[in-house]
């Protein structure tokens, strides 16, 4: 069995990607603020287009950390963005849900919110995904390196030359396998069960038009980023 080993060049490229993961968080913690206080269907909206361009920007700053990413054409890196900003901002809920929280917070959290004023038809794929990432109990090396590969996805729409967005993600791809070889000895599937939930977001990408214009309420203001990324009004 060969000896997996994660070259220095490898180390540099997680080091620079898991550096900025955690330079650009999120500032407000949206978790805490739900435990508070259940809101109204209008304010819950409010905050989630609060969140989502906030985390729009940081998903721009992370982004542009990612080595590679600038040098790519510049519509190609707008094409990478658009492309995967829901995806992002559902991979991050999903961590924001999964994080170790007090005993019965998680609960109260899931029923703030199923409680939201998202339609019931969408609460099932997307706590089942949620759950899925968290059953994973991922590390942050890998959260970040997870992010950059959804992001350097080759066949988004738009994008004009896919070779070149490969050339990003596989080094990515290759950095993040050796390492859950080696985190997770006991589960050699691992680094396949996370590329699977990568599939499973794409799903909600799907979904997320709809859930938005499903929110029970009569007028849905978006931000003018939201409206830019999310292809909204
Ligand atoms: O604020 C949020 N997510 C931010 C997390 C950090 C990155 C940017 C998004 C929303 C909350 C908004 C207020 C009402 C409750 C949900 N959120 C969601 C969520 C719910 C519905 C849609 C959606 N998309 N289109 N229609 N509805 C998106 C995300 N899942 C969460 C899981 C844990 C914690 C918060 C979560």
């Amino acid at each position: 069995k060969e000896k997996v080993k994660i070259t220095k060049e490898q180390q540099a490229l997680m080091k620079v990607v898991v550096e900025a993961y955690n330079r650009h968080q999120i500032p407000q913690d949206v978790a805490k603020k739900l435990l508070q206080e259940q809101y109204s269907e209008e304010e819950n909206f409010l905050l989630l287009t609060e969140m989502a361009t906030s985390q729009v920007q940081v998903l721009v700053e992370f982004t542009k950390n990612i080595p590679g990413f600038l040098s790519l054409n510049h519509e190609d890196q707008i094409a990478l963005l658009k492309g995967s900003a829901v995806e992002a901002m559902f991979l991050r809920s999903a961590q924001v849900f999964s994080r170790k929280m007090p005993n019965g917070h998680t609960e109260v959290l899931e029923e703030r919110i199923r409680k939201s004023g998202i339609s019931e038809e969408f609460m099932t794929p997307m706590f089942n995904f949620y759950k899925s990432i968290g059953e994973l109990h991922m590390m942050q090396e890998e959260q970040a390196l997870l992010t950059a590969i959804a992001i350097l996805t080759p066949d988004r729409p738009y994008v004009k030359d896919q070779q070149a967005v490969e050339r990003l993600q596989e080094p990515m791809l290759d950095v993040l396998r050796k390492l859950c070889v080696l985190q997770h000895p006991q589960e050699p599937q691992y680094f396949a069960r996370l590329l699977g939930r990568l599939t499973e977001l794409r799903t909600l990408n799907h979904y997320h038009a709809e859930m938005l214009t499903s929110w029970r309420m009569n007028d849905h203001k978006f931000t003018p980023l939201l409206c830019e990324i999310w292809d909204v009004e």
